[in-house]
């Protein structure tokens, strides 16, 4: 595929999206990825291993929605977690993934529960179709694994039983987020982060 301006202008907003990251300290030493979809055929995603917080438009790949580049380079390891979320939802037009201290902590600490209950907490209102603090998100918590093609499995079985769902996370791993923009994307991922940090202080402070 020859790379157009399109390409090149979401190359720029992920590249300056990492650097936002990078300085909350969600994306530590090369860690997290970030895609945007370019059609219905294609998506533009992070190459593997490089500096999140200081990419170039050059450190950009278009994969298929099977993972499979078609421009130069090597895509991150877990293009899959990214590919998978634009074929089975038409409407997701952006997903991040981040490394932040509260994701790695919580996901550890209740692994064994499966899930984050985020319940009555205001911000719940700023992911889409939700109007009312009263109410209940279940972010699910996957085990870590380097065999990624397995994790897209589990994550799509979960997601056809959940369609609703924002986003999950992988133990002792990090946090995967999605939305329709980029813009959108960030908010969920801004809220979920402040949550999930607000359940930590809370396991804290009454533990
Ligand atoms: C720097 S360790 C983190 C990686 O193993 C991975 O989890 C990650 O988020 C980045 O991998 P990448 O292949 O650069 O997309
Ligand atoms: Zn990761």
């Amino acid at each position: 595929m020859k790379k157009t301006k399109t390409f090149y202008d979401k190359a720029i907003a992920l590249a300056a999206a990492g650097s936002e990251l990078y300085d909350r300290g969600w994306v530590p030493a090369t860690s997290g990825n970030f895609s945007l979809r370019l059609d219905d055929e294609l998506a533009l995603l992070t190459a593997s291993g490089k500096h999140k917080g200081r990419l170039a438009p050059t450190d950009f790949i278009a994969v298929d929605f099977d993972g499979r580049p078609v421009t130069d380079g090597k895509p991150s390891a877990e293009t899959l977690l990214h590919t998978q979320l634009y074929k089975r939802f038409p409407t997701v037009g952006a997903v991040l993934h981040c490394h932040s201290t509260n994701a790695t902590l919580l996901s550890r600490l209740l692994a064994d529960s499966g899930a984050i209950q985020l319940t009555d907490y205001e911000l719940l209102k700023a992911f889409d179709g939700i109007d009312t603090h009263a109410g209940s998100v279940a972010i699910p918590i996957f085990d870590n694994t380097q065999d990624i093609a397995a994790l897209a499995n589990e994550v799509d079985q979960y997601l056809l039983e959940h369609p609703e769902c924002p986003g999950y996370l992988i133990r002792g791993h990090g946090l995967y987020c999605w939305g329709q923009c980029l813009d959108t994307c960030m908010r969920n991922l801004e809220a979920l982060e402040f949550m999930l940090h607000c359940e930590l202080e809370m396991h804290r402070l009454t533990r």
